[in-house]
């Protein structure tokens, strides 16, 4: 190797030689080895994770040149620059949006006093600009030689995180180890992507989880991408490998605006409204039976633009669709039953990925559309004592303070409470369409039957018979969508193919909709 040039900083040339040799030294501030073992597990670096996130040459560093001042355990001798994360501004599809991102090669991307400071200045720098803030998390967590301060630190991000919640979107990338409490910054954030294999998250590891609890488990099951996106309902998007990762942050970003004082990014283009085959699709899809199920994919789909539907959580209470997608280049938010899973019953999985999604929508002035078809709250002891009254109020709380647009269609059931919470006018949503398939009651009809008529089965010559004249009775007087509608419950009874032209029509006439709710130091939302 040759020796380095020998810099001669009493001369303008000299001075600005140093400074490209610092530049050097800070952007290559992890070890060659430690590199190689990143790109060995098929991890990216800091750096290359900011590269590929932001619009080409637009990213502006911030405190390249800052590094620890710690003394414990020998660290004086380690004084890499930027102590071991990236923090800046740029741009992304030509919207301006904060980032850090954690360097693993450096101390393992341990966070200390000096690296919290980076990151809570990059926080505050978004919130008064009002741009998004992306996080990519990537860390062993509190620097262990640093104590209280780098758990200090951790406690101004979280602070940080909650102040800026509902103000500017938060996304967090976890994109490697996550561990202790380091989760709950990425845990505040409006969303958190993983990639499959190698991204984990856990409060505790598998190591102290054996010696406490005597469970066996590896960091896979206990807090991999694939854990987070089915089981704990942590994570949004389970990517295949980080290009996948942030090529869905990038998309969801632009669903989203800026900030909560500004209208998400829209792409307009007058939809042309007159009925088409596609349309018509509608008319056919719910089947004759109202036990067999039907797939709430299509609905969506036959509404939205380009048919594209974003969806957040998929793997996450299936039988409840959120994402996002565009009417006429607007944004806006989908809540949907899904038939095809548990007959599209709310269950406490469910009503939180609900109601925190509508809740995103409301932050972020994105109108919510909501296609109903449950059949009431999923049945079951375990519900009841894990909390489904609690719960399940969550989606109450949500729908009830949304002042964004709310549209709500009826394809089918709406029975019981699940009527009300999902999105239903007494709640305050503003339209509130039903297909002639609509059957809004207490309760479905064999239910009904049996409790209303009991004894006159018990006491039939024949039963079997008499329940189901009396079933047929109940169903056509109340499984339909007429008695909400002659109480105006339910502004407009419609064809399935007309959903399309009625959803786009409500949502412009929607657009100057204000609403505001009474003032207050906050809410407080059954947690
Ligand atoms: C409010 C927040 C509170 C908290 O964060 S409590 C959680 C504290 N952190 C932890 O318990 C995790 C400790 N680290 C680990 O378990 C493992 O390093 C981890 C993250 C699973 C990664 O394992 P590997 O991929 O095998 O990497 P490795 O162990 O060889 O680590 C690479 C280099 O990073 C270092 N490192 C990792 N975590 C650190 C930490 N917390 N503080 C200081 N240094 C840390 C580690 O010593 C190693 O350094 P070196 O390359 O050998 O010089």
């Amino acid at each position: 190797m040759s020796e380095p040039e020998e810099i001669d900083i009493h001369t303008t040339a000299g001075k600005l030689a140093d400074l490209q040799r610092r530049v050097q030294e800070a952007t290559h501030a992890g070890s060659e080895r430690a590199v190689e073992k990143q790109h060995a597990k098929g991890k990216l670096t800091a750096r290359e994770r900011i590269l590929l996130l932001l619009d080409e040459d637009s990213f502006v560093e911030l405190d390249e040149f800052a590094r620890h001042r710690s003394t414990n355990f020998g660290l004086e001798h380690n004084r890499p620059y930027g102590d071991g994360v990236v923090t800046g501004y740029g741009t992304l599809d030509g919207r301006p949006v904060a980032v850090f991102s954690q360097d693993f090669t450096v101390f393992g991307g341990a966070l200390g006093e000096v690296y919290g400071q980076k990151i809570v200045k990059v926080m505050d720098f978004a919130l008064k600009t009002g741009c998004p803030v992306i996080g990519i998390n990537d860390s062993g967590g509190a620097r262990i030689q640093e104590g209280v301060a780098s758990l200090g630190a951790y406690g101004e991000i979280f602070r940080r995180n909650t102040h800026a919640s509902g103000v500017i979107p938060q996304i967090s990338l976890v994109v490697g180890p996550c561990a202790g409490g380091a989760v709950y910054s990425p845990a505040i954030t409006d969303f958190t992507v993983m990639v499959d294999q190698t991204s984990h998250m856990f409060i505790t590891g598998p190591d102290v989880i054996k010696t406490v609890t005597g469970e066996d488990v590896g960091f896979e099951e206990l807090g991999g991408a694939r854990t987070h996106n089915t089981a704990s309902g942590v994570a949004h998007h389970m990517a295949g490998d980080e290009k996948d990762a942030i090529d869905y942050v990038k998309q969801l970003l632009s669903y989203l605006p800026s900030n909560n004082l500004s209208e998400p990014p829209a792409y307009t283009e007058e939809a042309d409204l007159t009925v088409t085959d596609e349309d018509r699709e509608l008319d056919t899809l719910v089947p004759d039976s109202a036990n067999q199920p039907y797939d709430m994919h299509t609905v969506i789909e036959h509404i939205l633009d380009d048919t594209e539907f974003f969806e957040t959580q998929p793997l996450f209470a299936p039988n409840i669709l959120t994402g996002f997608g565009r009417v006429e280049g607007h944004p806006v938010g989908i809540v949907a039953n899904q038939p095809m899973q548990y007959a599209g019953c709310l269950d406490i999985n469910a009503s939180e990925k609900a109601a925190r999604f509508v809740r995103t929508c409301d932050a972020f002035n994105v109108p919510v559309i909501t296609f109903v078809d449950v059949p009431g709250f999923l049945p079951g002891v375990d519900q009841e004592h894990t909390g489904i009254i609690r719960r399940g109020a969550k989606l109450i709380y949500a729908y009830a303070e949304a002042t964004v647009p709310l549209i709500t269609v009826i394809t089918r059931k709406a029975f019981g409470g699940a009527y009300d919470v999902m999105g239903s006018k007494h709640l305050g949503a503003d339209l509130n369409l039903a297909w002639p398939t609509a059957q809004i009651a207490v309760m479905g009809a064999q239910g009904a039957v049996n409790i209303l008529h009991r004894r006159t089965i018990a006491e039939a010559d024949d039963p079997d018979t008499t329940r189901t004249r009396l079933i047929q009775e109940y169903e056509d007087t109340l499984l339909n969508p007429y008695i909400a509608a002659e109480r105006g419950y339910i502004d407009a009874v419609i064809t399935p193919s007309d959903t399309r032209r009625h959803i786009t029509r409500g949502l412009r006439q929607l657009r100057t909709k204000r609403e505001t709710l009474p003032p207050k130091k906050h809410g407080n939302i059954p947690l």
